[in-house]
């Protein structure tokens, strides 16, 4: 099997690297190799000089608040190149790979959504990813489009990360409590991808959308609570007192992009089809914790 994986070097790229290897001869890019998202022209000659069975794309704009003032290139990045990749892999016959976000979501109400829920992005990366999502569909390729939420990895940006750094320059940190949702391991979505590749290879009946989430729920608040509780009792140098990590409602954090308060994911689909299901996301954030502290 010849996979083409786009984006390699993000915290999924960089999982997808190492996941993927198994499965055959991996062609990895980024921007710089030819695999640029924003010159189609390249990025297509480069898919057709590959000609692989696989093309999974890890690459997006991810600047969530940069995105409300840069739409076009969010645009271009996040919906019109995974719409062109979607072709050139109907023509190809091969198999795409995507992963798209609870941003999709307008985050009402308190209970998990699955895959045929109403989509109603609030943001221009939420809409621009569903944008992509449709084009995807629409296309007819064989596809598997993997929706997952607040994603971390020891490589990488990320809100835990960020935590960290807070915590160990300032002595009160204020953090949304109100929004709700699931981190999920970059590392355990790669596996997971390898996994449903193999399998949808095989049964491609199985191709879709599929909610993948860790286990479990938490809001940004209590899982800084628990990122910095952790780098304390490891003994790293922490600033912020426990008191001092002050729960706060969406509506005292003001940023450009709007977000959903609920970003659960209901991840049976996944279970019943694949048979796989992520742990709860106190696993993979404590591993990854032992890992870069
Ligand atoms: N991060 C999260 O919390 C979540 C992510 N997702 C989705 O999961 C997927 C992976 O996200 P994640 O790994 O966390 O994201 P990262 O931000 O870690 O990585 C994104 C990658 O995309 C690359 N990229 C950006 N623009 C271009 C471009 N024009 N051409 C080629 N590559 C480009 C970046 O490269 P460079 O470094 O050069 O800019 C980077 O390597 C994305 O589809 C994202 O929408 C879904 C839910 C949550
Ligand atoms: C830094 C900081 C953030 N926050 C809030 C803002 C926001 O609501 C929440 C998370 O902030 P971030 O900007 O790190 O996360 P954000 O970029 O919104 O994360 C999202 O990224 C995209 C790519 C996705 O697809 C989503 O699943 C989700 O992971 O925490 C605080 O309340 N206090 C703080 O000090």
């Amino acid at each position: 099997m010849k996979l083409l994986l786009l984006g390699k070097n993000g915290q999924l790229g960089w999982e997808l690297q190492r996941a993927l290897s198994p499965l055959g001869e991996v062609v990895a890019l980024d921007r710089h190799n030819g695999g640029d998202l924003a010159n189609t022209a390249a990025l297509l000659a480069a898919v057709r000089a590959a000609a692989p069975d696989v093309i999974v794309n890890a690459a997006a704009y991810t600047a969530v608040d940069k995105a409300e003032s840069d739409a076009d290139a969010a645009r271009q990045i996040n919906a019109t190149a995974p719409g062109l990749l979607a072709e050139e892999a109907a023509k190809l016959g091969a198999l795409l790979v995507h992963y798209s976000t609870d941003y999709v979501f307008d985050g009402s109400g308190d209970q998990a959504r699955n895959e045929d829920a109403s989509t109603a992005p609030l943001s221009v990366y939420g809409s621009t990813k569903l944008a992509g999502e449709e084009a995807i569909r629409a296309s007819g390729c064989a596809h598997l489009i993997l929706r997952t939420s607040w994603v971390f990895a020891a490589r990488g940006g990320n809100f835990a990360k960020t935590m960290l750094r807070l915590a160990a320059e300032r002595e009160q940190l204020k953090v949304i409590a109100d929004q709700i949702g699931a981190p999920t391991g970059a590392d355990l979505l790669a596996d997971l991808s390898a996994h449903m590749i193999v399998a949808t290879r095989a049964r491609p009946a199985l191709g879709g959308t599929y909610h993948a989430a860790a286990a479990g729920e938490t809001s940004w608040h209590a899982y800084a609570q628990h990122v910095i509780e952790f780098a304390r009792a490891r003994g790293t140098a922490v600033k912020v007192a426990p008191e001092q990590i002050l729960p706060i409602p969406t509506t005292d954090y003001p940023t450009p992009a709007r977000r959903p308060l609920n970003s659960r994911l209901d991840t049976a689909k996944l279970a019943r089809n694949f048979g796989l299901r992520l742990p709860p996301w106190q696993q993979g954030v404590d591993r990854m914790l032992n890992e870069i502290l």
